[in-house]
């Protein structure tokens, strides 16, 4: 594999030496990577590899807790998103998230996908925000299910509609990047599967960060894939590389089942 194979002309993000810290711990140390546009990214790795970490510090969900500090550079669109002039409302809106356990607003299905681009200022009026609500809703392959019930409780839905309804809330204001910590880990296999298609449909229109623990599905949807290990980025590239013929021995082992 040579470097120009995996280089990404016009990276939507890039991370640059990045260290995540809680308090003293050391979490993430020294991550150097770039996500592409029109790719998807999986990072894969045993548990308490740091994998959901690092993906937080991406849009600054770390913000949230008080004893995390990040370090090193990382850019959206060429932006340091660490950089005090940036707005963390507006670049949670760029770079959307998806969390591991659905958890849609307690208020209609209509509302939970309506509120994000009503607040962001995108519809100015009720016809134009209808318009985003369904054109999110398809996109997230739920609109035929729910189009007669936009008024029930989004918490009344499946745990699968839940997770296509959290998709379609993030894709409603229009981001640039989505990034999904082990979307599919409460979900049966079905739902499963519609979520893996929904992420194939959504590649080119997103540049797209999937945390997950199942190694087949990093296989099946990913183009790129990232292996943590003790917070270190212990290998990144091409996912069928990274399957067939890893460079490091730690991703064979990880990828042979032989620890993890
Ligand atoms: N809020 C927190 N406060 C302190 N330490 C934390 C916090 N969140 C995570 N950690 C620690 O940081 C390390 C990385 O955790 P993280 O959840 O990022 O790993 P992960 O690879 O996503 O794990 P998993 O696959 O089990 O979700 C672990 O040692 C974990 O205990």
């Amino acid at each position: 594999m040579t470097q120009e194979d995996l280089s990404i002309a016009d990276p939507k993000m890039t991370a640059q030496n990045v260290n995540v810290f809680y308090g003293e711990k050391q979490a993430i140390n020294d991550v150097t990577i770039d996500v592409g546009t029109d790719l998807v990214t999986a990072f894969i790795g045993p548990s308490g590899c740091g994998k959901s970490t690092f993906l937080r510090s991406l849009n600054r969900m770390n913000d949230t807790i008080a004893s995390a500090r990040v370090t090193g550079k990382i850019t959206l669109e060429g932006e340091d998103i660490y950089d005090p002039s940036m707005d963390v409302v507006q670049l949670r809106a760029r770079v959307g998230m998806v969390f591991q356990k659905p958890n849609p607003f307690p208020k209609s299905i209509y509302d939970n996908v309506g509120y994000g681009p009503r607040i962001h200022g995108l519809a100015p009026t009720k016809a134009d925000l209808d318009v985003i609500v369904e054109r999110a809703l398809v996109r997230a392959g739920l609109w035929d299910e729910v189009k007669d019930r936009l008024n029930e409780s989004g918490t009344a839905l499946s745990g699968g509609q839940q997770q296509r309804l959290c998709i379609a809330r993030a894709i409603a204001v229009d981001p640039e990047v989505i990034l999904m910590d082990e979307p599919c880990s409460a979900l049966d296999p079905i739902a499963t599967a519609k979520i893996e298609e929904l992420i194939h449909e959504l590649r080119g229109k997103y540049a797209i960060v999937i945390v997950t623990h199942n190694m087949q599905q990093a296989a099946r949807v990913s183009q790129r894939t990232a292996f943590f290990h003790l917070g270190t980025l212990v290998e990144y590239g091409k996912t069928t590389d990274i399957f067939t013929n890893p460079k490091q021995e730690r991703t064979k082992d990880y990828i042979t089942g032989r620890y993890g």
